[in-house]
């Protein structure tokens, strides 16, 4: 994997993200010589994690362990804490790769002394190979940094690399918490064929299925989202109704969803601290 390119990668926090995006670079080949993680829980994953170093803090990393890529995978919250233990390794020979919600380049820079730092937001697709990643990248990243970032990123979905870090609060909102959002579609979708008379069983197996497919197929396909939902709406059928409702323009799914990304979006600038 071209992530191993610089050196040894250590993951700071291995929770639900951290662990989306390790679950994903094992399956695309990243051994375990290749990587040390600190992670305070004791998750009995790690006893699956053949040959994965697991740290229960940062001392227990050898004095002469030198990372090429440091991926801070704690919560926006822990990170003053987490920082100084890590910024013996600030130097031309390690970047930072942060995928934390919030906190900008220049609070790293600022924890960390000069340092080469990428921003990126992922999502949990990563685990299965599907994730999307927004990333930027501070001045002092090398190219080969850059290479080795985005290499270990599009091991696990798609990157997208901005220049403009103001874009990365919006971002968060859409595609960071993006499954999120179709989860609780699955979820809405379920009670509702419930309420709807079908068992709950079958009509839970009907909203994951669905969701499912219809991301298959809209990954599959050229054809715009709105091609793709117009191509079930038969004239004057079913789906037409409930789409009445859906995309009415008060209080259909546009002007909530919007408000959603907004309120996601200021919570994201929040988190800078
Ligand atoms: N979840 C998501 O979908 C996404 C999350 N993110 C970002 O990823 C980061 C992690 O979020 P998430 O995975 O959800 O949170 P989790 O709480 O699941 O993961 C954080 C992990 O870090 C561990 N941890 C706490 N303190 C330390 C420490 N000092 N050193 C090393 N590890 C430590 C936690 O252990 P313990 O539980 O024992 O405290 C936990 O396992 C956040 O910054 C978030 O903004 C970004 C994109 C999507
Ligand atoms: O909810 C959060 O803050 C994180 C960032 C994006 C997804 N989860």
């Amino acid at each position: 994997m071209a992530g191993n390119s610089m050196g040894p990668l250590l993951l700071v926090g291995c929770g639900k993200m951290g662990g989306a995006m390790l679950d994903g670079w094992r399956a695309r080949g990243l051994t375990g010589a290749g990587v040390a993680i600190v992670e305070p829980s004791a998750d009995p994953r790690f006893a699956a994690l053949d040959g994965v170093a697991v740290h229960a803090a940062p001392d227990g990393l050898a004095a002469d362990f030198r990372p090429g890529v440091v991926v801070l995978a704690v919560k926006p919250q822990s990170m003053d804490a987490v920082l100084p233990h890590y910024r013996r390794f600030a130097g031309p020979d390690t970047v930072f790769l942060s995928i934390a919600a919030g906190k900008t380049i220049a609070y790293f820079e600022q924890a960390l002394g000069p340092a080469a730092i990428v921003r990126s937001m992922p999502n949990t697709p990563a685990a299965v190979g599907q994730g999307m990643t927004v990333a930027v990248p501070n001045g002092a990243v090398s190219p080969a940094q850059r290479q080795a970032c985005d290499g270990l990123l599009a091991a696990v979905g798609d990157v997208a690399w901005v220049e403009d870090e103001g874009l990365i609060d919006a971002v968060t909102a859409v595609s960071g918490g993006g499954p999120a959002y179709v989860f609780l579609l699955i979820e809405c979708l379920a009670e509702a064929g419930r309420e709807a008379g079908l068992p709950a069983d079958l009509s839970m197996r009907l909203a994951r299925t669905t969701v499912a497919g219809s991301g298959a197929l809209v990954q599959a396909s050229t054809d715009p989202a709105a091609t793709l939902r117009r191509n079930v709406t038969s004239p004057n059928g079913t789906t037409q109704e409930a789409l009445a409702v859906l995309m009415a323009e008060e209080g259909g799914l546009q002007p909530l969803m919007t408000r959603a990304i907004a309120a996601a979006t200021r919570r994201s600038r929040e988190l800078a601290g």
